[in-house]
């Protein structure tokens, strides 16, 4: 929705603060948000303002992290980038077109990995290709594939009771990516996950992301995590959620964390994000 006062209200809140590089190259606006708003109705019949005058643009195959505080509206924004939620107030395109529900480039991944209990890994992926047209056969075989890709070939015929947390977001990762989307849409995914296989789905998810160029939007409560992963880290304040600074991560790729610019970065996000 395009409501003209709410579109000058947040150029007035933009030119007063501003918080990221605009930029009106079509090349450099895969998925632009522009003035975005969120209202949720409470329970008391009044509503509450989740966020407000959010304006970002995401170049394609560009790896963008959202940090912020806990309730700050990240999931928010990310939903509503997937076509999961509406926006109340202004409108998210992607490659031109307005968002109006999944299934527009959009692959999601969650925390919880949300895998059927009664599939094996293969048929969990193959899920992913329900609506392509492909018969049962072609469908295990893209399914193995992708497995394959994430490193799972040999845990196809498991069952996700059978696996670790670490193995279904794999599962998850690769069923994303069954009908190639060109975005990848992560909540928190190595959130539940420990420390050392954290690291090592980050350093996966880099392998894919450089592979296959997808744009990545990722949530993430880890600066350390978006430090490791992103191009650009958004961060959020909450009450009503808005874009407070966006950080440009200029360290190239493979990230060390014993890097001074790396804990300088750290550093100065870490400090944005308590005050
Ligand atoms: N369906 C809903 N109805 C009412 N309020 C909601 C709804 N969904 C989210 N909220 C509220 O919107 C705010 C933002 O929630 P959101 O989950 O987007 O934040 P977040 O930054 O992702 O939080 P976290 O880091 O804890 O996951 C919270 O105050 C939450 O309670």
């Amino acid at each position: 929705m395009l409501d003209h006062d709410n579109l000058a209200r947040c150029a007035l809140r933009r030119s007063e603060a501003p918080v990221a590089k605009r930029t009106t190259s079509p090349f450099l606006q895969f998925i632009a948000i522009n003035s975005v708003g969120k209202t949720f109705a409470a329970r008391t019949g009044s509503s509450i303002s989740v966020l407000d005058c959010v304006d970002l643009t995401i170049a394609e195959n560009e790896f963008v992290s959202f940090v912020g505080r806990s309730g700050c509206g990240k999931t928010t924004l990310l939903n509503i980038i997937a076509g999961l939620e509406d926006a109340t107030q202004g409108q998210i395109t992607i490659a031109g077109r307005p968002v109006t529900g999944p299934g527009q480039g959009q692959g999601v991944v969650f925390q919880q990995h949300a895998l059927f209990p009664w599939l094996t890994a293969v048929d969990n992926v193959a899920f992913g290709f329900r609506k392509s047209g492909l018969n049962k056969t072609d469908r295990r075989q893209k399914a193995m594939d992708l497995l394959t890709l994430v490193g799972l070939e040999a845990a196809a015929s498991k069952y996700p009771r059978e696996m670790s947390g670490g193995m279904q977001q794999r599962v998850s990762i690769a069923r994303a990516l069954a009908l190639d989307p060109q975005i990848l849409l992560m909540d928190e995914p190595f959130g539940a996950l420990d420390e050392l296989t954290r690291i090592e789905l980050q350093h996966e998810l880099l392998r894919i992301w450089e592979a296959q160029r997808k744009t990545v939007v990722f949530v993430t409560h880890s600066i350390n995590e978006a430090l490791m992963l992103s191009d650009r880290i958004v961060l959020l304040a909450p009450n009503p959620g808005r874009i407070k600074r966006v950080f440009d991560v200029d360290l190239p790729r493979p990230r060390s964390r014993t890097e001074p610019r790396f804990n300088a970065l750290y550093e100065e996000i870490w400090d944005e994000l308590s005050t």
